[in-house]
């Protein structure tokens, strides 16, 4: 038994356990919610060049069934990378609980990547929910963001240096373009989900719009804002500039406040599919993002 890994003081072999009641009640809201976000993500339209219910946008490998099928695959992930936030694991054990995740994943759609960015992000985000949790503390974002920043910032600062893995889509970004990324994202502890989606979306709330609009918003504003390696990979530096130049305009015209936003992002929607553009990690963040908005509002 490895000492350094605390899940394996909760764990019977096995078969994961959730600690006490109300533990193992929390760890299951929790994966409630994680699997909810995702899931309106998935069914959020029109999204540029995203997979919908309505379309498979730039994607001509999964449909909205394969989402489906890797989001009933990480269930007990959520649950247990909660729990073992619980327990303020290293991050190395969170670290294999992403690497069986992903494996997970990947089994469930036929070797299809429909959720490596959410496995990473919602993930890291569950741990420090758990860790709030077992604080005591009121879950609001601030004390989230402290709290995952706290207990796993110095390693997620060196998993952003890409290092003897498998050279993914993202790390050959990152070397070409010099793009940040999901890994430069996670090590300054998610700033996007806090500074840019979840006020985008309070924002939209709080103006009276309902939670489809609120979520356009967050996902053109994170469009316009982060460095997506997915965007690098299918479209250069040429595409990056069109998606950023295309979310920058539709703020600029007041996002879901101007009466014509449907018909502008049904637009972009076809441009992007046109050009094979899909910004996957600004829809993985708007995930994140609907994480956080659902446990600190209830
Ligand atoms: C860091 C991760 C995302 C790998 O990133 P990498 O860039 O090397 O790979 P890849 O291109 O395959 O995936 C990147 C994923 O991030 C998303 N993404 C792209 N850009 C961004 C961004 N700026 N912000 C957030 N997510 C982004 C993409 O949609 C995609 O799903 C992660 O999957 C990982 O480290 N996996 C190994 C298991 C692990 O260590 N997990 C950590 C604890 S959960
Ligand atoms: N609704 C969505 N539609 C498309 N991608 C999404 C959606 N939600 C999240 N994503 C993210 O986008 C990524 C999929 O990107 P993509 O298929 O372009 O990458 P890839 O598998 O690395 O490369 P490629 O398919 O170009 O060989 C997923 O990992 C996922 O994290």
């Amino acid at each position: 038994m490895d000492d350094l890994n605390p899940l394996q003081t909760v764990r019977a072999p096995g078969r994961p356990e959730q600690g006490d009641a109300s533990g193992r009640a929390f760890c299951q809201r929790i994966v409630r919610v994680a699997v909810r976000s995702l899931y309106a993500e998935l069914v959020l339209y029109p999204k540029p060049g995203l997979v919908s219910k309505i379309d498979n946008g730039s994607h001509t490998d999964m449909t909205a069934a394969t989402f489906v099928r890797s989001l009933f695959a990480l269930r007990r992930y959520f649950a247990d990378i909660t729990r073992a936030g619980m327990l303020d694991a290293p991050f190395h054990v969170l670290k294999q609980l992403g690497i069986d995740a992903e494996a997970r994943m990947l089994r469930a759609t036929g070797g299809i990547n429909t959720h490596r960015g959410a496995i990473f992000c919602l993930g890291m985000l569950c741990a420090a929910i758990g860790r709030c949790r077992a604080h005591g503390d009121a879950l609001t974002p601030a004390r989230i963001g402290e709290l995952l920043r706290a207990c796993w910032g110095q390693a997620l600062g060196a998993h952003s240096v890409v290092n003897g893995e498998p050279v993914s889509h993202g790390a050959r970004a990152v070397l070409r373009y010099a793009a940040s990324g999901a890994r430069e994202e996670g090590a300054l502890g998610f700033p996007s989900v806090f500074d840019v989606g979840l006020p985008a979306l309070h924002r939209a709330l709080a103006a009276g719009r309902g939670m489809r609009e609120a979520r356009i918003d967050a996902l053109f504003a994170l469009m316009a804002h982060i460095s997506d390696t997915n965007v690098y990979h299918r479209g250069g530096v040429e595409g990056a500039l069109t998606v950023r130049r295309q979310a920058r305009a539709f703020i600029a015209r007041g996002g879901t406040a101007a009466p014509d936003w449907e018909a502008r992002a049904l637009a972009s929607h076809r441009s992007f599919v046109a050009a094979r553009l899909s910004p996957g990690g600004a829809a993985d963040l708007l995930g994140a993002v609907c994480l956080v908005h659902a446990v600190t509002t209830r």
